[in-house]
């Protein structure tokens, strides 16, 4: 691998003493999506106006009261549908729009333009402070960067002086993760001096990791150092913003969090420039899996992943946190053996909290319809007994399960396949139910003779059918001795066990019996009726067929 090719870019934080390892989430942040520009600024096709008015209309639902609703000098469309929010009166009263401009005459002209007459604005200017950005990008030097930041805000101040709505401001110094710390503090600070933010008009300064190019704890350091050191702090929001490069743009937020942030910036399910902006339903539901209200409402998730895929025309990943398809699933028997045990666990002791070894919140609080087990050849018979159990009613012995798990591993192995619940019970059926292959119980009748049973049966015996006759202390007991001299092998019950199927009066029953033989060979049937006696008769019947 050419890794000589890399260096670190990012810069040398000072020693200080940081706290932020020793903290710990207590409560939500202040949310902000982004998907309406950052999101859609990272699109094959950028949303249209009607995309993105059912889409906001989405994230107000679900509970933002602040979203940065586009960059209305980029196109028609983007200062369109800011106007058509604002002329049709689509932003409710505690909700603030959002919206990004660069710092240039024009491009601030016409944002200031599209926000005429909304009650709640932010006004987003960004600058990039990056040493490569001012060296390659802008070829400006510390204080021509500094100066297009000030400019920047003169000029809304100006155009915004006579505005009567409530307009805060926002400045990002774009690239922060790859800006020298005393840079990225003196620019901030000449923002804020330059806007004077009190406690009644806080300004938002925001932190991006616009490229992730660090282990989260360095971003924390970042966030942390820069936190420590911005003039008028009490009357700063202090935000992030970060990007996924790395796939830690979920764990870059929180750790942010706890270095001092207090505004996360982000998207449903990380949509966003490259790999994608933070995944705010991520950070919101790591938040309630341990307790904290998210401040979000995420029940209806499958609205928000309609919505996602729908306007963004991108999948979610199978193995996307929370609601990929097998978020909820374990394929391996170590697995779904612990999640069945902990699940039943769970139900007998009405257990208040949620807490299973490898599911990490119950997924019917996001309404998600889900597969707990799904069975292939690294399956268990946890696992199996659970599908059997949850979805047709049996209640497999342990012995019996163990005999039907080799079955069932070697049917997924030649398969390559997961096997559906419909096949694992139809394998089951097929080989212990009511077997009828060489033996066949047709007719039978029991005339209880004081404290024994005596049987009548009428049997096909490898095609010839026989009348047979004994009596025993039970019905089973006599239908074994009146076979046994009918067939060339001798056999013992050796367990035997029943429940109701359908948990009605109505209800089959199943009966369970495992037979040894000369030898100590074990052989299972299993035998399905309304009639218990029935059912314990086909059972004997079908472990013989087996044996
Ligand atoms: C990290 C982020 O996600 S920031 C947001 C990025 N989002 C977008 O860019 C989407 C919307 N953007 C656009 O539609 C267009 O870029 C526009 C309309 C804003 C500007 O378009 P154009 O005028 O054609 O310029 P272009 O996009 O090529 O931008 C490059 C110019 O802007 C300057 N520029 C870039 N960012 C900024 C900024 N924040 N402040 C001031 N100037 C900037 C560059 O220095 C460059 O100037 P130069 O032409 O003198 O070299
Ligand atoms: C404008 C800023 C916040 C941004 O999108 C980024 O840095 O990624």
């Amino acid at each position: 691998m050419n890794y000589q090719h890399y260096k670190k870019s990012y810069f040398h934080i000072p020693n200080f003493k940081r706290t932020w390892p020793e903290k710990e989430i207590t409560h939500a942040p202040v949310w902000v999506s982004v998907d309406l520009r950052d999101g859609n600024q990272a699109l094959l096709s950028p949303m249209t106006l009607a995309e993105k008015v059912e889409f906001f209309k989405c994230l107000v639902d679900v509970g933002f009261k602040e979203i940065e609703v586009g960059f209305p000098a980029a196109s028609d469309t983007e200062y369109s549908f800011v106007r058509y929010l604002i002329d049709n009166d689509l932003i409710p009263d505690d909700v603030s729009i959002q919206v990004l401009t660069q710092s240039r005459p024009h491009i601030i002209k016409r944002t200031v333009e599209a926000i005429a007459g909304a009650k709640n604005v932010i006004v987003h200017l960004y600058n990039s402070t990056s040493f490569l950005q001012r060296e390659v990008v802008f070829g400006n030097t510390r204080q021509e960067t500094i100066q297009l930041a000030l400019e920047g805000f003169q000029q809304l101040k100006e155009l915004l002086k006579d505005n009567p709505n409530h307009i805060r401001y926002e400045y990002s110094p774009e690239s922060f993760t790859c800006t020298e710390m005393d840079f990225a503090i003196e620019i901030c600070n000449a923002v804020i001096d330059e806007l004077k933010p009190g406690p009644n008009h806080k300004l938002i300064i925001n932190l991006p990791s616009t490229i992730e190019v660090s282990t989260p704890n360095i971003y924390a350091d970042q966030i942390e150092y820069v936190s420590e050191r911005l003039n008028r702090r009490s009357s700063i929001i202090l935000s992030v913003h970060a990007h996924n490069d790395r796939g830690t743009g979920v764990a870059s937020s929180e750790l942010a969090l706890l270095a001092g942030a207090q505004r996360v910036e982000g998207t449903l399910f990380g949509n966003g420039e490259r790999t994608g902006n933070a995944d705010l339903v991520v950070i919101a539901l790591n938040l309630m899996s341990v307790g904290i209200d998210p401040k979000l409402e995420l029940s209806d998730i499958d609205r928000l992943i309609h919505i996602y895929k729908k306007f963004n025309k991108l999948p979610i990943h199978p193995r996307h946190p929370y609601v990929g398809e097998f978020a909820y699933t374990a394929f391996s028997g170590s697995h779904q053996d612990a999640i069945r045990k902990s699940m039943d666990y769970a139900q007998r002791t009405n257990a208040e909290f949620w807490e299973n070894p490898y599911i990490t919140i119950d997924p019917k609080d996001i309404n998600r319809s889900y597969e707990p087990i799904m069975i292939n050849s690294q399956s268990g018979k946890g696992g199996i007994g659970y599908v059997l159990e949850t979805k047709f009613g049996y209640m497999l012995p342990k012995a019996l399960l163990q005999d039907f798990t080799s079955a069932i591993k070697s049917l997924s192995d030649r398969k390559h396949a997961v096997l559906e619940p419909d096949e694992i019970y139809e394998a089951f059926r097929q080989e212990y139910i009511n077997r009828s292959d060489n033996i066949e119980l047709l007719e039978y009748h029991i005339h209880a003779i004081g404290s024994e049973s005596e049987i009548t049966a009428k049997m096909k015996i490898y095609g010839e059918t026989k009348e047979l006759k004994a009596v025993g202390n039970g019905p089973l007991d006599a239908l074994c001795l009146a076979i046994r001299p009918e067939i060339n092998h001798k056999f013992e019950i050796a367990t035997y066990s029943e429940h109701a199927l359908d948990g009605k009066s109505s209800s089959r029953a199943v009966t369970y019996i495992a037979l040894s033989d000369n030898d100590g060979t074990v052989t299972w049937g299993a035998g399905v009726h309304p009639n218990i006696n029935t059912s314990s008769l086909y059972a004997l019947v079908s472990a013989l067929n087996r044996m």
